[in-house]
């Protein structure tokens, strides 16, 4: 990956970003926002109301201590009330901003994870297979905390640029040249954070594949998920080492910039007070001559003294906003990603019910990335009412076909019809409902029973009959009567109460989800692989009852259940190789009856 290096217009270019920002967390919660700028705004006012405050008590005690007592002191007083009451709502309002602030930014959190959930659903599946689609994910995901913060640091800029506006202004009535001195003393810490802040950005950039492996290797190393393996094959050792030397690396690189740093910071830091005190020798001087009074000498050393202060974070602040306006561009680039696969304008109605069945004309298909053409030539037709089985050896290409037919990816080459019109006339989701597809390597959702089985039909989740009568279909009934809480049993090992399930059991629940939705066409890859022989046979006989006068793929390498298909698809190496029924495919020899009779010999 190339390292993109950033000059001052860059970070002056990123700030474009902010806007659009803005208007997202506003769109999170816009009271919130209009009363933290509110807030802020009367916040930024005090600073300077405090010390003219203080100078004009100053001056009145001094002037009661010369004239002993000659002076009203009532007015001292009420000074001194005043300042009092406005140290107060200072405090106050640091406290309710600060609780707004992480308020909208959890809101804005939680939006933003909604935002990037509801994006990357609509995106392809060869997308999701992609890598620098995933770098792109990560850094959208990552920077979560880092939008947060950079919402408050915003706000905060513009802020102090108000108060620094107030002090500023006393400031320049006195001597504006003082004005120039802060700027040149606190200049070079700015410029030394800006080329810091480049680096790390650079180098946090250059480090997210490997951030990816970290958290992938973090991953293995301990959850629940992989412990099994992990164990048996004594792999933890390996994968410690392998994240140490990661890591390590990591820590390296990062250090180096800190150290660096943090010396240069060191000497920028002596620059900003020599400046300092340098202003503050010259207001004392002009004090001793009787040009200043104390009160002017305490207002004026206190606005430089808070001045300097201020700017200083308002520079390193520009850097780090940029910084965090940078980052935003991966967020939002993370959004400009397009699905491939899409709706046409004006969508064909669906057919229902199909006319003339799915005809596949000369499809062939490539994976990203991949040179191999996982499917070629393919030319047959899925006729209404009629249940098929694709049969082949492993890496045949069976379900890249049915991933053809779902539309999870578009051909390469050729086209597939549906009632004579290309698949992608039609609406995507229209098409997805008439379909219903359970693959091999399906979900085993840690939720209850009963939503695992309401998955294949989220609308109906709350039709209890349904998700009863489709976990009787694909038998996976027996299996909730045995379970503590039956359909509202939770599954899988991650939450509290958890019931895990064999294999096989998950396969039923899986199962069922196929009959929760009125599909015309039922695509079943091989979700049977690990029932017992007479389980598998019994689930495909019920299948085909229960489907009957529907269009149904089956995927499974027993050909108990391959022979029950109206006809059988055989595939070699992407290509269709053979296409009959069981009978007339065994009677012609070939490669079907060669894997059957291999089969055959298996089970003597
Ligand atoms: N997501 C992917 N990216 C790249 N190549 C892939 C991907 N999925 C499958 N392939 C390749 O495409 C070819 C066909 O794979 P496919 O999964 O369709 O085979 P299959 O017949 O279903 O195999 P099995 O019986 O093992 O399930 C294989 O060579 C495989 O390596």
């Amino acid at each position: 990956m190339t390292t993109p290096t950033l000059t001052f217009k860059d970070r002056l270019r990123a700030l474009r970003n902010l806007p659009v920002f803005f208007k997202l967390v506003w769109a999170s919660g816009p009271a919130m926002m209009a009363a933290n700028i509110g807030l802020r705004f009367i916040k930024a006012a005090i600073p300077f109301l405090l010390l003219l405050i203080g100078k004009l008590i100053i001056d009145r005690v001094v002037d009661l201590a010369q004239t002993h007592h000659t002076v009203a002191e009532a007015y001292l007083w009420k000074l001194v009330a005043a300042e009092f009451a406005l140290a107060l709502l200072s405090d106050g309002l640091s406290r309710a901003i600060t609780l707004m602030d992480g308020l909208l930014g959890d809101r804005f959190a939680n939006h933003t994870s909604v935002r990037i959930m509801e994006h990357a659903g609509n995106l392809d599946l060869d997308q999701f297979e992609d890598a620098t689609f995933y770098d792109k994910l990560e850094r959208a995901r990552q920077q979560t905390a880092g939008r947060t913060i950079l919402l408050s640091q915003v706000m905060s800029q513009v802020q102090d640029l108000i108060t620094v506006g107030f002090l500023a202004a006393g400031l320049i009535v006195f001597n504006p040249w003082l004005i120039i001195l802060l700027i040149v003393a606190i200049l070079p810490a700015f410029l030394g954070e800006s080329y810091f802040n480049d680096q790390t950005y650079a180098l946090s950039r250059r480090q997210t594949p490997q951030r990816r492996e970290l958290d992938y290797l973090r991953y293995i190393g301990a959850s629940d998920e992989t412990a099994k393996e992990i164990k048996m094959f004594s792999l933890s050792g390996f994968i410690i080492d392998r994240f140490k030397i990661l890591s390590d690396k990591f820590y390296t690189d990062s250090k180096r910039i800190a150290v660096k740093r943090s010396l240069w910071g060191t000497f920028f830091a002596l620059l900003g007070s020599l400046g300092y005190y340098g202003a503050y020798g010259f207001i004392i001087q002009q004090t001793v001559r009787g040009v200043l009074t104390i009160g002017e000498l305490t207002f004026l050393a206190g606005s430089f003294r808070q001045l300097r202060s201020l700017l200083e974070t308002i520079l390193t602040r520009f850097t780090s906003v940029s910084q965090g306006a940078i980052y935003l561009s991966d967020f939002f680039d993370f959004f400009e990603i397009r699905p491939r696969i899409h709706n046409t304008a004006k969508p064909l109605p669906f057919p229902d019910p199909i006319q003339q069945g799915f005809t596949f004309e000369n499809v062939g298909f490539k994976y990203l990335n991949s040179e191999r053409w996982a499917n070629r030539h393919l030319n047959f037709t899925l006729r209404p009412t009629e249940k098929l089985a694709l049969v082949g050896e492993n890496g045949a290409g069976k379900s890249t076909l049915v991933k053809l037919l779902a539309r999870l990816y578009d051909p390469s080459e050729g086209r597939i019809l549906l009632d004579g019109h290309d698949l992608r006339e039609y609406d995507l989701n229209e098409l997805r409902k008439h379909i219903g597809v359970i693959f091999q390597d399906f979900l085993r959702y840690q939720m209850t029973f009963s939503q695992n089985i309401a998955a294949g039909n989220i609308d109906e989740q709350s039709n209890s009959d349904l998700i009863y009568r489709s976990a009787n279909q694909s038998m996976a009934e027996e299996l909730a009567q045995k379970l503590p809480g039956g359909y509202e049993q939770m599954l899988g090992k991650r939450f509290a109460d958890g019931v895990e399930l064999s294999g096989g059991e998950w396969q039923k629940v899986a199962i069922a989800r196929a009959y929760m939705r009125d599909a015309q066409l039922i695509i079943l890859d091989e979700p049977t692989s690990a029932l017992d022989a007479r389980a598998e046979y019994t689930v495909f006989q019920r299948f085909t009852e229960l489907t009957r006068g529907k269009m149904a793929v089956l995927i499974s390498h027993r050909f108990s259940t391959v022979r029950m298909a109206d006809r059988i698809v055989v595939l070699d190496k992407g290509e269709i190789v053979q296409i009959g029924t069981h009978e007339e495919l065994l009677a012609k020899g070939g490669r079907y009856a060669e894997l059957f009779e291999l089969q055959k010999m298996g089970y003597q």
